[in-house]
């Protein structure tokens, strides 16, 4: 590897002058993002240096250099992100980074649930920003996303199986999944990077290949990573015409636990016992307890308010600037019973200032947390005293196919649950205009196919 530089960009990466590579070889950017401790920066300095260090700061670094991947020199741009977005300006900063990159590396640690939960939170940003920059709306960019769950050496305190990591993979909608240790095998590392190359390298040869938001056909085919790369490339050329279609490659041939996802295609077109069922109880050993009376109503959502019913409050005026809700990790837990007085701002909704008073009976919650009790009794304690001094949570607002708005909540559970416990019958919101592909990347294959 050559010409190894290492940047600390505090403010937007438009601001950082970083090296410029030749003409020739366009750089690959990479931007590598997950929850705080999972291993990023262990993972990028692996790749570069093939060492483990051991503890690392928990800055945002910028790396360019060179490596050999598939016998072809590439240029790399590693972002390698930080994992707790705590100010507006960093959570609308680390955006700006999701448009900048072209290829990304999501990770959570099989030790920490909670890094797995935050996946799905990530891949929603990654979609929003990169539709986003779209023409057309309705297309997101088919950028490739691969999903690591890293730290399987500490075997002992392992809280996501293999086929937890494999099938959020699937649901929502990674190119590939892989399990590996950055502190035992620099070669796993190695092998993401590659497959994160192989993907980009197939998507800059194939721009106009895009992945089509609508639920319409899936075609899902396996792709191993030991594969020829141009036999990869030349399964996907056939595909090029497939417009409708949406690519779902997987790569990594991995012992007894790796699906093939087209027979799971199959088997939801085929089994809807599959496609309701079974992914919610396998979903609920990863998030906690699934609601299961909640599962009926999120199949079949009962009529609900359409927005002129709901009491909207013009509370503005009154609601100071807040931080990121939806980002924090273990850092902010630390703080959890100062949370519901620390200033917040959700990062999908930091544009949005207006804030809703709706029945919290109309919010529906599909997946129910782990809790912080003591977090829930400290938010509960503020709210009887000043409900204002508790940020909104942000809602999904769905428009059914057939009228009809639905409200989902994943995010702002220690709020919904303070509400819930001293009886609260309303709660202030902030709704996110949303579609049902965003909801897809939340509930995976388990989404409803439309909403009426
Ligand atoms: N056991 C084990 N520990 C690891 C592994 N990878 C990283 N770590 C440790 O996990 C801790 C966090 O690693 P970092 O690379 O700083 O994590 P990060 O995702 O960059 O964290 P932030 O910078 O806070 O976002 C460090 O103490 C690493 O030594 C691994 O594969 N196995």
């Amino acid at each position: 590897m050559s010409g190894i530089n290492s940047f600390n960009p505090k403010s937007s990466l438009g601001k950082i002058g970083y090296q410029r590579h030749s003409k020739e070889m366009k750089p690959i950017r990479i931007m590598v993002l997950g929850h705080t401790g999972v291993g990023k920066t262990a993972s990028v300095v692996r790749f570069i240096t093939r060492r483990f260090i051991g503890d690392y700061d928990t800055k945002e670094h910028f790396y360019t250099f060179n490596s050999t991947i598939d016998n072809e020199v590439i240029s790399f741009e590693v972002l390698d992100s930080i994992g707790l977005l705590e100010s507006e300006t960093v959570a609308s900063t680390f955006e700006t980074n999701i448009r900048w990159a072209e290829a990304f590396i999501l990770m959570y640690s099989v030790t920490d649930k909670c890094s797995f939960e935050e996946v799905n939170r990530f891949k929603f940003l990654i979609n929003y920003n990169k539709r986003r920059r779209k023409l057309c709306k309705d297309d997101i960019m088919d950028v490739p996303v691969v999903l690591v769950a890293n730290k399987t050496d500490q075997f002992y305190d392992r809280m996501v199986t293999p086929e937890e990591g494999l099938k959020r993979s699937q649901e929502i909608g990674c190119a590939c999944f892989h399990e590996i240790s950055v502190r035992e095998s620099v070669d796993e590392v190695k092998e993401v990077f590659r497959d994160v190359c192989r993907f980009w390298r197939f998507n800059s040869r194939f721009p106009k290949l895009k992945r089509s938001k609508s639920d319409s056909i899936r075609l899902s085919m396996t792709i191993h990573s030991d594969m020829d790369p141009e036999k990869i490339i030349s399964l996907c050329c056939d595909l090029q015409d497939e417009k409708r279609r949406s690519i779902l490659l997987f790569g990594r041939t991995r012992s007894s636990w790796q699906h093939d996802d087209e027979q799971d295609d199959v088997l939801d077109e085929l089994e809807p016992r599959i496609r309701f069922d079974e992914p919610f109880r396998s979903r609920a050993k990863t998030d906690g307890n699934l609601l299961i009376n909640r599962a009926k109503k999120w199949r079949i959502p009962s009529p609900i308010l359409s927005p002129p019913t709901i009491q909207i409050m013009p509370l503005c005026h009154i609601v100071k600037r807040r931080n990121s809700i939806s980002m924090r990790g273990h850092k902010s837990r630390e703080t959890s019973s100062n949370e519901a007085t620390s200033s917040e701002k959700s990062v999908h909704s930091a544009n949005n200032d207006e804030i809703y008073v709706m029945p919290i009976t109309e919010i529906i919650r599909p997946l129910q947390p782990i809790l912080d009790e003591k977090k829930v009794d400290s938010i509960a304690d503020i709210l009887k005293n000043k409900v204002e001094d508790i940020p909104p949570i942000d809602v999904l607002w769905i428009e059914g196919s057939e009228g009809g708005n639905y409200f989902y909540s994943f995010g702002g559970c220690h709020r919904y649950a303070a509400h819930k416990k001293i009886g609260e019958a309303e709660i202030r919101v902030k709704l996110v205009k949303s579609t049902l592909s965003d909801l897809q990347v939340y509930l995976g294959s388990s989404c409803p196919k439309t909403l009426k």
